[in-house]
């Protein structure tokens, strides 16, 4: 007899298959769905617009809504900010519009609105006698190389974007990004030569600087006596490390072009210890012993869960019981609103590069227990946008 299951249409994609038997949404849905229902009707938000106990937050929604909205414009206005060197112009305190439009080109009209966006979105600020000087937000991204290379990076990742159902679908994969992280997607990083390692290496290590404070102030690497880093880069983190921790002996592990980047960046700023820097893949080759901690940081959320296993059976197999492994990369949640931008924002970005997952901490955790560790423990840093720990024992 002929199914009369209704079946629904799934935009590009043609008819959904259908399950059997259809689930029935459980009690945490069905509320769900009544505070959707209620919160699409207008006259329930005009009330709660009104209502002096609902009205600032329904005020917040509000401005998170417009937030959502127009987010792609406030990005340009940065961009653009960023780009026609209006924020360095500041970088050293008040300056008259006159000065503005000869330092970055602009006449006088088009950058009255540029510096009415840039005050909008807190980049700068215009005093009553006519000065413009840093907003607070001008003022951090001024201070941080790794937040500038990430915004003039961003050109990149919007090109990809222009199809964003495209890039959701699976239909467009050949994105610029892919390009960029050459060793992303199984198999290919044999592949990666030195001018594609310099393309990824060079950003991975001016963004790591907010970073690793955040990593060293969540977890005390001063327990132990020897730290290898798999993944390394071109060993900013260690170098962030040796200078809190200056009798901690280091190793760094990375792809052979990676290696030798690592090995010419501590020769030219020699730390206490200089750390040994082995080349290889840490897929297939043998990774060194005898480091009582190892670390993964921002690495496994590029790879597919197949190639993290095989990634984390490897990094066992290097260890012994007492010693620890630290891994460390922003994580998906739903807690906190700096845990839902990184879940949404790393998510797409991975998908961009056509290869990984942001992952929960707890994900992460069974992923590294299916690989043969015993057990885990998640340590928050201070701001999940940036990393979040799971800290691993064999
Ligand atoms: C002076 C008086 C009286 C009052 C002033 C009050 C005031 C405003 C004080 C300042 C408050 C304060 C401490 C603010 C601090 C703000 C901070 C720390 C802001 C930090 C922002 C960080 C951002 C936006 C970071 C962005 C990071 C990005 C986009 C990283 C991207 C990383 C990628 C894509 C990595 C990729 C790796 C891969 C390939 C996926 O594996
Ligand atoms: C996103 S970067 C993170 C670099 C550094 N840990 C950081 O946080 O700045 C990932 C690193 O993993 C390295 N990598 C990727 N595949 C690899 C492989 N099969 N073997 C060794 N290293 C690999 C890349 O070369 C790159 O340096």
């Amino acid at each position: 007899m002929a199914s009369t299951v209704p079946v629904a249409r799934h935009g590009r994609h043609g008819l959904a298959p259908q399950p059997e038997h259809q689930p029935r949404p459980d009690w945490r849905s069905r509320l769900q769905a009544w505070r959707a229902r209620l919160v699409a009707r207008p006259g329930f938000r005009r009330l709660a617009q009104r209502l002096p106990l609902s009205s600032s937050y329904a005020r917040a929604r509000e401005n998170d809504l417009f937030a959502l909205v127009s987010g792609f414009v406030q990005s340009q206005i940065l961009f653009t900010s960023l780009k026609t060197g209006l924020i360095d112009a500041l970088a050293d305190g008040p300056v008259t519009m006159a000065e503005l439009a000869s330092r970055t080109g602009f006449p006088q009209d088009r950058l009255d609105r540029l510096v009415q966006a840039a005050q909008s979105v807190g980049l700068v600020a215009t005093g009553q006698d006519g000065f413009v000087t840093l907003g607070d937000h001008g003022a951090i991204i001024c201070s941080d190389e790794g937040l500038r290379a990430m915004i003039n990076h961003h050109a990149l990742l919007y090109r990809d974007l222009n199809d964003p159902v495209a890039l959701f679908d699976g239909s467009y994969t050949d994105t610029e990004m892919r390009r960029l992280w050459s060793y992303a997607g199984s198999g290919r990083e044999s592949a990666v030569e030195p001018e594609d390692a310099a393309a990824y290496s060079a950003l991975m290590a001016a963004s790591q600087s907010m970073l690793s404070d955040e990593i060293l102030d969540a977890y005390d690497f001063g327990r132990h006596t020897s730290l290898i880093d798999i993944g390394g880069g071109e060993g900013a983190f260690l170098t962030a490390v040796a200078k809190r921790y200056s009798g901690l002996r280091m190793s760094l592990f990375d792809l052979p072009p990676v290696a030798k980047r690592a090995r010419d960046r501590f020769a030219a700023h020699p730390l206490g210890q200089c750390p040994r820097c082995y080349g290889g893949s840490f897929l297939d080759d043998t990774l060194p012993r005898g480091h009582d901690c190892v670390s993964l940081v921002r690495v496994l959320f590029d790879h597919e869960d197949a190639v993290v296993l095989r990634l984390l059976r490897n990094v066992r197999a290097a260890m012994e019981p007492g010693q620890t492994l630290v891994i460390a990369e922003p994580m998906a949640g739903n807690d906190s609103r700096g845990q839902r931008y990184a879940t949404a924002y790393f998510g797409v970005y991975v998908m961009a590069m056509g290869s990984g997952r942001c992952r929960t901490p707890d994900e992460i955790g069974a992923l590294a227990k299916q690989a043969g560790f015993s057990r885990f423990d998640i340590r928050p840093c201070r701001s999940p946008l940036m990393a979040t720990i799971v800290v691993v024992f064999p």
